[in-house]
């Protein structure tokens, strides 16, 4: 696990997308393709800022998806991949069937069939590993739709599920498990702000419980990467 902390918001997102744009290049210098899971929240925009500039991609093999997806109608502003599509996706040359979106109540009739569908979406596609997955975490320690004490994120032995009662708007959602973001390269954890700064914490000390506090329980295979801006990092222990 590794810290990469910067001074405000702004440096840290723009060290983010960089930092993407770099991982994408390795996975298809590696394995021909990159699988990147996005994230909602205003960290979600900021991580992508440098991909439309961005040179030496194949955008065409390039696969996008999403952690989590708020269980509301296609172009929706309140769907996280409207967000991704206005801050960098839509200045992407990347094939429309590379986009993994969650379906909608406009196209499926509930988030248990949305799960479905976009659970076999990703046993249809690549190796079964992503490259990056990045999450925002909101100060109840919550990432993707995974949030503290609610039953959803005990779910064993699937890939997406429903998230109903959800403690944040909108209360239906599909999340990724703990299970299928497991099967992650790299995970980053990408935080701004005071409000944060003890979820950051409490999920970074020792034997944090990812029942208690979900950003505890999400790890690369290859390395975990916590984001931070100094006003999240402020409750950290000093490392000396
Ligand atoms: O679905 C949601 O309600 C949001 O996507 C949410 O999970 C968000 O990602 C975090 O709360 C972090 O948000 P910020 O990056 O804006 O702090």
């Amino acid at each position: 696990m590794t810290i990469e902390r910067r001074t405000s918001k702004d440096e840290l997102g723009k060290a983010i997308s960089d930092e993407l744009v770099i991982a994408i290049i390795a996975a298809q210098r590696d394995r021909g393709v990159a699988h990147i899971v996005l994230t909602g929240g205003s960290m979600g925009g900021l991580s992508l800022q440098s991909l439309p500039g961005a040179t030496g991609i194949d955008w065409s093999k390039v696969h996008f998806w999403w952690g989590d997806e708020r269980f509301v109608p296609s172009g929706s502003s309140e769907r996280n991949d409207v967000e991704a599509d206005r801050a960098a996706l839509d200045a992407l040359p990347v094939p429309p069937e590379n986009v993994h979106r969650v379906a909608g109540p406009d196209s499926v009739p509930d988030a248990e069939a949305a799960a479905t569908a976009y659970s076999d979406a990703i046993r249809d596609v690549g190796d079964g590993m992503f490259d990056v997955t990045m999450f925002g975490m909101g100060p109840d320690g919550h990432v993707a739709s995974l949030f503290p004490h609610h039953p959803a994120q005990r779910t064993e032995g699937a890939i997406a599920i429903a998230v109903h009662d959800s403690p944040k708007p909108p209360p239906d959602r599909v999340s990724l498990t703990f299970e299928c973001l497991a099967r992650s390269r790299a995970v980053w954890l990408m935080v701004s702000g005071a409000e944060k700064a003890d979820a950051v914490a409490a999920a970074l000390a020792p034997g944090a419980d990812r029942w208690d506090v979900p950003a505890s329980g999400v790890h690369g295979t290859e390395s975990t990467v916590w984001w931070l801006d100094d006003a999240a990092a402020a409750h950290l222990p000093d490392p000396d």
